[in-house]
């Protein structure tokens, strides 16, 4: 483990509130074992919690309550921060690789997150009990291979809350034939944490069937 490791901002209390502690345990055992498992690369310690963590749980207020997919979590990224944050809203977070899937479930049991379904499975091959009201997932793939993945997964009049790079607004145009294909609508490119994160977050919402 680096020894350069980012100190908590203060802005992250007003994130996540009540569940602040939960947040730091995540948090350190990221910084703990994330590299040697895979999972971050030593170059993120540094900005973990304004690039990782708190960039994530920015997004926490676009979450209605009901069931939320995290398709290719990862290392928790964002399902586990966004549970962590929005205890009021189921999440199964659906992730293909084991060793992830084995960190993901050790987390949810460890920080006893009784709203969270871990799934060993590819979003495309998924079979859910029920169909999911949101989608969100970050650094997984282009908008335009996202929307097939994701959108048979959702009911009708589902969310896709997906977060983007400074790219967002080309990917949207890239994914035109797409968005015809799968009924999504009302496309929106939103910029958060402006004024209150060191990196804003830059999330694609839209609406489907
Ligand atoms: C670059 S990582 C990003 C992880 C995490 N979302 C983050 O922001 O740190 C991409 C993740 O997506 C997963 N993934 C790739 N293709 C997938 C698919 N078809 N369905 C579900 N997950 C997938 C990978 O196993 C990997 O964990």
């Amino acid at each position: 483990m680096t020894d350069s490791v980012e100190t908590e901002p203060a802005v992250a209390s007003q994130l996540f509130g009540e569940r602040l502690d939960v947040a730091r345990a995540f948090t350190a055992n990221l910084i703990a074992q994330g590299e040697e498992r895979g999972l971050i690369g030593p170059l993120e310690l540094p900005r973990i919690w304004s690039r990782h963590i708190l960039n994530c749980a920015i997004v926490a207020p676009l979450l209605r309550p009901g069931l939320v997919g995290d398709v290719g979590s990862g290392a928790g990224l964002p399902g586990l921060v966004l549970a962590i944050a929005r205890p009021d809203v189921e999440f199964v977070l659906i992730e293909p690789m084991e060793r992830r899937v084995a960190w993901l479930t050790e987390q949810v049991e460890e920080l006893g997150l009784g709203n969270v379904t871990v799934v060993r499975d590819r979003a495309e091959d998924v079979r859910l009990a029920r169909q999911l009201d949101q989608v969100t997932a970050r650094a997984v793939s282009a908008f335009r291979k996202l929307i097939p993945l994701t959108a048979p997964l959702l009911r009708d009049g589902g969310e896709l809350v997906l977060m983007k790079g400074a790219g967002a607004a080309a990917e949207v145009d890239a994914a035109a034939k797409e968005l015809r294909k799968f009924k999504v609508h009302d496309v929106e490119v939103l910029t958060l944490g402006e004024g209150v994160l060191e990196d804003i977050t830059r999330v694609i919402r839209a609406q489907v069937r």
